[in-house]
């Protein structure tokens, strides 16, 4: 294995290339589970070409092969959903713990189901640290739709009310929400669902990115607000399907400055440091909204487990240095320990 391979690549010899020129070996090979669609947004050509100059190789795995038979790689990344994949994945883990696994499949699942992702930030509590930041007051649905007006009314949730898949299974379905107006609506709903208060907020969204230690924030259009004239006078169901890939950044819109200022730095800074530590990950992004008429109390809607990077600016060199830093710590922890 080459964790140590700052070391091993120096005394390595030159090998050719695709393109028949000597190049060293690579320092860092990075085997990647991705969907077609995911390695179409995030491995750009500009990422490769940087990462080969930085000696970061990117190598698709082969999920028709057993993973052993496959690298040797540094790090695996990997973003595919079901038990079978995670079950393959534990097990390479646990012979081959020498391999940095972006990131752990148990960590991941945490973000699969609506109700736990959240947890995390109604646990932080931060009350009074640069603003507050806390979770839309939500409820958990896995009974008969029936049942969903009554459990509105006794959890105290106000209308309307954004309805969500409880679970991401990463199909569209677990991806599309719906706005419901009134209490009688409500049973029109398909459980297992995770209700939350509608929060306004001026129709602008920031989306968090965090890669390992380095933070990101971009602004995003979002739903509209909605008055209390729309919510006396308006009924049914509104349903709405993918609305972050579709909304555009908001990053050079015209904005009323209350709506577009940024959260503080140490705010994110300490949400972002917060949270890769409670939920043991490195790869993922926070949606969070301010709420309108506030100038510091933040809600947290969303978590995501390795987002569109693509659409971070200047996400090839974050990237990359991130993936080095890994195995410059691990190559420091070795000699720290010899
Ligand atoms: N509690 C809320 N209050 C106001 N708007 C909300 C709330 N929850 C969600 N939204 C709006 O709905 C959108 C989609 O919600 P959410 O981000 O939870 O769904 P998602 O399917 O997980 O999205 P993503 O594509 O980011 O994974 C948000 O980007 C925001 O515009
Ligand atoms: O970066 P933001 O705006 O948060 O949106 C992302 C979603 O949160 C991710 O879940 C999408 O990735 P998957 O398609 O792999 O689920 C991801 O898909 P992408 O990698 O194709 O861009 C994005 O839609
Ligand atoms: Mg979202
Ligand atoms: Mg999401």
């Amino acid at each position: 294995m080459r964790l140590n391979g700052e070391i091993s690549c120096r005394n390595e010899e030159l090998r050719e290339n695709e393109s028949g020129l000597l190049v060293p070996p690579p320092k860092l090979v990075v085997g990647y589970a991705l969907t077609s669609k995911k390695v179409k947004s995030f491995l750009q050509p500009k990422l490769e070409g940087l990462a080969r100059k930085k000696g970061i190789l990117f190598v698709a795995i082969d999920q028709n092969k057993p993973l052993s038979d496959q690298g040797p790689f540094d790090i695996v990344l990997h973003k595919l959903t079901g038990k079978e994949w995670r079950q393959i994945l534990e097990d390479y883990w646990e012979k081959h713990p020498e391999v940095t696994v972006l990131d752990p499949p148990g960590a991941i699942q945490h973000l699969y189901n609506r109700q736990s992702m959240l947890q995390d930030v109604a646990d932080l509590n931060l009350t009074d640290y640069y603003g507050r930041v806390a979770v839309p007051k939500q409820l958990v649905i896995t009974k008969e739709p029936s049942s969903i007006p009554v459990a509105v009314t006794k959890a105290g949730l106000t209308l309307p009310i954004v309805a969500k898949p409880l679970v991401i299974d990463g199909s569209a379905k677990s991806h599309e929400l719906s706005l419901a107006f009134d209490q009688y609506s409500l049973s029109k709903l398909e459980p297992p669902l995770v209700l939350q208060e509608f929060v306004n907020h001026g129709g602008v969204l920031f989306k968090v990115y965090i890669v390992g230690e380095a933070i990101k924030v971009v602004r995003r259009f979002s739903l509209p607000d909605v008055d209390e004239h729309q919510v006396l006078n308006s009924a049914g169901i509104f349903r709405f399907p993918r609305v972050s890939c579709a909304a555009a950044s908001a990053d050079d819109a015209d904005l009323d400055p209350a709506v577009a200022e940024l959260p503080p730095r140490p705010l994110l800074e300490r949400l972002a440091r917060e949270l890769r530590r409670r939920l043991g990950l490195r790869l993922f992004n926070i949606d969070i909204i301010r709420k309108l008429g506030t100038r510091d109390h933040y809600y947290v809607i969303d978590i995501n487990y390795f987002p569109g990077y693509g659409k971070m600016p200047g996400y090839e060199q974050i990237f990359t240095d991130f993936l080095l830093s890994l195995v410059q710590g691990n190559y420091k922890r070795r000699l720290s320990y010899s």
